[in-house]
């Protein structure tokens, strides 16, 4: 039986056809979630995709975080499904307080698009085991509002826990405390990052295949707890 994640469509979602088919390449089969279902339709595990749900009003993620498939992906992350959250997902995934802190404007306040090297910081979550421990990987980068902010003491505490997962190289490029790309909850189930797994996961379009191991990870896992 091949394993079901689910991947959710907000209006205004950009990538969730690119993070089915890494689920597919990866060898899972992927299930397009609506915004409005609160059905899960028996997924074992959740992608929240990058793009500009609800148009980016009020600030990314604000009101996708209250949309009823939410209602459920917050009920179920709290239990333990394995939720990564992309870019968009991410912020949606710190509105929804799944993760600490929130995002905000880049520093320089202007739209970024590069390809990002990141250093893989935690290897012991449900997305990220099939890295090795400081493993450098490159994935694109694209969005407005990629400045990771949290207060002194939870930026103390992600950091002495291991959840900072992800960390900018070379160049912070929007501003992000302490170069934090992605980070994970406590229990290493929900990870968010910034940059774009989901878009480096074929040699022809590039700009490496880094981002697969975020998609054969959680199948292994799954698969182990089956
Ligand atoms: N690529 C994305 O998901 C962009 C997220 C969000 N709309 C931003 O600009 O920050």
């Amino acid at each position: 039986m091949t394993t079901r994640i689910g991947v959710v469509t907000f209006p205004g979602s950009l990538d969730d056809a690119d993070a089915r088919r890494a689920i597919r390449l990866a060898g899972g089969e992927p299930v397009a979630l609506w915004h409005r279902d609160k059905d899960l339709h028996q997924v074992d595990a959740v992608v929240l995709p990058g793009g500009f749900s609800y148009g980016d009003y009020l600030r990314c993620g604000a009101i996708a975080r209250f949309s009823p498939v939410m209602e459920t992906i917050i009920d179920q992350a709290r239990a333990g499904l394995p939720v990564l959250g992309i870019c968009n997902g991410f912020q949606v995934l710190c509105e929804s307080h799944l993760l600490p802190g929130a995002l905000t404007r880049n520093d320089h306040l202007h739209f970024v698009c590069r390809d990002q090297r990141l250093r893989v910081e935690n290897t012991d979550t449900a997305w990220t085991s099939d890295y090795a421990e400081g493993q450098e990987i490159t994935v694109p980068l694209k969005n407005g509002e990629g400045g990771y902010v949290a207060d002194e003491r939870t930026l103390d505490e992600l950091e002495a826990t291991g959840r900072v997962v992800f960390r900018y190289l070379d160049v912070n490029p929007n501003g992000s405390r302490r170069d934090i790309a992605g980070i994970c909850n406590e229990a290493g189930n929900v990870v968010g990052l910034m940059p774009h797994p989901e878009h480096a996961v074929e040699a022809l379009t590039g700009p490496t295949t880094d981002g697969l191991g975020f998609f054969t990870s959680v199948l292994k896992k799954l698969v182990a707890t089956s």
